[in-house]
Parts: C-alpha cells; structure tokens; sequence
C-alpha cells in the first residue's frame, strides 16, 4: 500500500463498522444534481436568466467501477466531474461518498473526502509547476496531508514512479524534460499518491496521441485493479469510453440521455442521441442513409433549451403527430427543413437570395431536398405557406408556419426514464408506452 500515513481506504467509515460489498452503499452517488450559473445584467447584477449546465443528472459508482460520462462539448460533462470533487457547488441535488452527503462535509472528515477523491486533468502540463521536480510535484500532495517525514515521502513518490512506468530517478527531473505521454503516468502518480477510492479523469487522454493514449488507458486500468479505485471517466469519444469504461451515461444539454452498462448502451443504443453518437443509421431502409445525421447542426444554448426532450429539434427519430400522414422520408425533411429554420442555420445562397429578393420556390425545394409535393395534403399546405413567406424575407412568419404543421409530442411533453434492461434506461417518448411510437430499427 502507498501513502500507508495518510489512511487506508477504509478511512471515513465509522469505526467498528464492518460493511460487506453487498449491503456498502455505491462510493459514490449523483442524484438529481443541477448547476445552473445565473446570467446577470446591469450594475446591479440582475439575474435575467440561467444557463442550466447541469439538470437533474443522478447516477452512482460502486467501488472498483470505471464509470464513464460521455457527450458532446458543453453538454455538462465538466461541470459534473467538478461537483462531484466538490470544486463546484451544486444548485440542486445531492451527491454522497460513501453513503455520507459531500455538503455537509466539514473538518476531518472534508480533508479525508479530499484525499479520497482525485482529478486527473486533459492538459497534463496545467498539472506540473515547472520548477518543482517531479519529485516534489508528485510529494506536494503528501505534504499538505501532514507527512513531515521526507525520507517516506521521497520513498513513495520513487515507486510511484515506477508502477507508473517511469523510473526512481526520473524524481529528479523537471516537467519540461518529459513527453505528453509521460506528464500524463506523472499526473497519474500524483493522483495516486494519497491512495484515493475514485479517481475523476476529465479527457485524460484527449491531448496525447493514439498509441499513448491507448498507453494511458492501460496504465488507468492497471491502478484501478492494483488499487481497487473507482474511475468516474469523462470523454466526448464514445470508442474510448467503450475500450475502457464498465458503464456509461450519456449526457445531452445537462442531461442523461441514457444511461446502463457498457455492452448494453453500445451495442443497443436506444436513444436516437446516442446512436448519433454511434455514428448509426436509423432507419427500416439499410439503403436510406440520408439522416444518419442530426437534423440541425446547432447545439441548443443550454440557456435556452428546447422544450420537452431537449433532442428534438436534432432528433432524426422525432415522432410525427398521428394525424400527418408521410412516408419516412418526406417527415424528415419537412422536420428539417422547419428545425434548420428555427436554428437560423439558412443556406448562405438562400439567406443572399432572400436579401435580393431573388429567392423562389424550385430554389427552396432544392437546398432543403424538399419534394415539389408533399403525400399530406395539410402538410403540403403548411410548408408551401411558410416556403412563401420565406421567399417574402419574413422568416419568422415561415417558422411559425412550420411549428403548427408538423407540431411533435417531443416538443410538448418531456420524456421520463424508462427501463430497457435491468441497469440500462432511456429517456424517449418513443419508448413511452402511451405514445404511440415505437423505437425506429436502425443499422450501424
Ligand atoms: N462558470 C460558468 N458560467 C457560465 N456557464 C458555464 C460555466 N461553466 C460552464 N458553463 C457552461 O455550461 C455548459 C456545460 O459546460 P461543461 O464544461 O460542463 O461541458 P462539457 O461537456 O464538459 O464540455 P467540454 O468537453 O467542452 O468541457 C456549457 O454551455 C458551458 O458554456
């Protein structure tokens, strides 16, 4: 055992208490947890307005357990790992360590969260001073804990090193005279060295290159099981998470998409957003490819997020009202061709052609794949009303159009958790039982 002086992994419980893997509750759980950072205005600070970075997020780790996060940037994932470590307060919600509430940590028992729980960060060179020798770097921690004796500490920090793949003497050295790779096994070391229940990696291997990174990987997964640590695992790269994680949540706009073990999320993606992830088609046609794509490019402000599933104005799955009837195809433009409006995102050509007052109807077809008729009649209605109002420059006339003819559950209700497998849920009107959708079948 390293840091022998700085407590055993046991520390935190009461004594006498002889919890079994069984009954022990998770190292640690997320319930509910919101952070939101207000939007304020004016000298005196107004709040006009928040932007929810984080929103009812609830998941749990059980000791051992690589547990990744995974999103798209700005989707929460940060803001989450740095509640968690307590660097962040939350808004809402509450997160337990060992069964005991972060919050209400204070003293010695705070310091002991705080030894217990460790960050390895994306830039390993934010991690380093560099005119500490990686010794001292490494040995700061054991120092701040109250190990005075340095002797001990130089005798932990060198086999450190060594388990991480470097060597003894390398504590010598200075930061500027290792690689990216090698910063990375040092941070790792330095995380280590007050022997932690759970290590939070935020992207630990986004700024190294493959085979390093591959590398990392393996020398995070090595600690784990020489340590028995929980690793809660944040990454944008769904093929990393998989390499390495036991389970996963998926998080979109300050939310869980779907959350269940590693096998059961990648292999049967249920959320249209994950599957996007996967790089899926979705679709009952293997040969129509055309929307293995989200609808719109924009990200929604998660100032502002869309009503209802917070997906829908991307979803390639949205549900169409019962009362449209169109083929497959001939739904996924018209909800495209009303989302792209609404995200603003127009064709440069169209927006120029607008403001010369030269844009008409073939032109609007054409850039948006939009068919000269539409099966539904209402439909075909609605969207020749708004491709009008378009060509007259009165865009906002053209979406309001858009939104009463083809309207979505989606928008109107938000979705709730549902069961696929044990462990493994999704939150999707089209696995809602009273909606009548079902999941659409799609192929890799
Ligand atoms: N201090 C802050 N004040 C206001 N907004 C913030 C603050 N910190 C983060 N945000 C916003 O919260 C959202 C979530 O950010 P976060 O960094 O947690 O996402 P992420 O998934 O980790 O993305 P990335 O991989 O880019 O770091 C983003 O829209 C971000 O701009």
């Amino acid at each position: 055992m390293i840091g022998p002086e700085t407590g055993s992994n046991e520390e935190g419980r009461q004594d006498g208490e002889t919890e079994t893997e069984s009954n022990a509750p998770p190292l640690l759980e997320v319930e509910a947890l919101d952070v939101h950072y207000p939007i304020t205005k004016g000298l005196l600070r107004r709040e006009v307005g928040r932007v929810r970075a984080v929103d009812g997020v609830s998941f749990d780790i059980t000791r051992g357990e690589t547990f990744g996060l995974v999103g798209e940037s700005g989707s929460g994932k940060t803001t989450t790992a740095h509640s968690v470590l307590g660097l962040e307060e939350p808004t809402g919600g509450e997160i337990r360590f060992d069964g005991e509430p972060v919050s209400e940590l204070s003293g010695a028992a705070l310091q002991a969260f705080r030894r217990r729980a460790q960050l390895v960060v994306q830039d390993p060179n934010e991690a380093f001073n560099p005119r500490m020798t990686i010794g001292e770097a490494v040995a700061e921690p054991l120092l701040l804990h109250g190990m005075t004796d340095a002797d001990r500490r130089r005798a932990i920090v060198e086999d450190l090193l060594e388990r991480v793949g470097l060597s003894a003497p390398d504590a010598d050295r200075y930061p500027h005279e290792f690689s990216g790779g090698e910063k990375q096994r040092l941070s790792i070391a330095r995380a280590l060295v007050l022997n932690p229940d759970l290590i939070v990696a935020d992207e630990p291997t986004s700024a190294l290159d493959g085979r390093v990174q591959s590398d990392v990987l393996a020398l995070l997964d090595d600690v784990r099981r020489e340590f028995d640590i929980s690793i809660l695992f944040i990454s944008h790269d769904i093929d990393v998470v998989r390499r390495f994680c036991d389970r996963v949540a998926v998080m979109y706009l300050g939310e869980v998409v779907e959350r269940g073990p590693i096998e059961n999320v990648l292999e049967f993606p249920a959320h249209p957003y994950t599957r996007l992830l996967l790089g899926s088609v979705p679709s009952l046609d293997p040969t129509d490819q055309q929307f293995e794509r989200p609808l719109t490019d924009t990200v929604p402000d998660p100032a502002d997020p869309p009503s209802g599933c917070r997906f829908h104005t991307r979803c390639p799955e949205i549900v169409p009202p019962e009362s449209v009837e169109l083929p497959w195809d001939q739904w996924m433009v018209v909800v495209a061709f009303r989302f792209t409006l609404q995200a603003g995102e127009l064709p440069e050509s169209i927006a120029v052609e607008t403001a010369d007052g030269e844009l008409d109807d073939a032109t609007v077809r054409d850039r948006f794949d939009l068919p000269a008729t539409l099966q539904d009649e209402t439909v075909d209605r609605g969207v020749n009303e708004a491709i009008s109002a378009l060509i007259t420059g009165d865009l906002q006339a053209a979406r309001d159009r858009l939104s009463e003819t083809v309207p979505t559950v989606c928008e109107r209700q938000t979705p709730t958790d549902t069961e696929r497998e044990p462990g493994h849920s999704v939150c999707c009107h089209r696995y809602d039982p009273a909606i009548e959708a079902e999941p659409r079948s799609w192929v890799r």
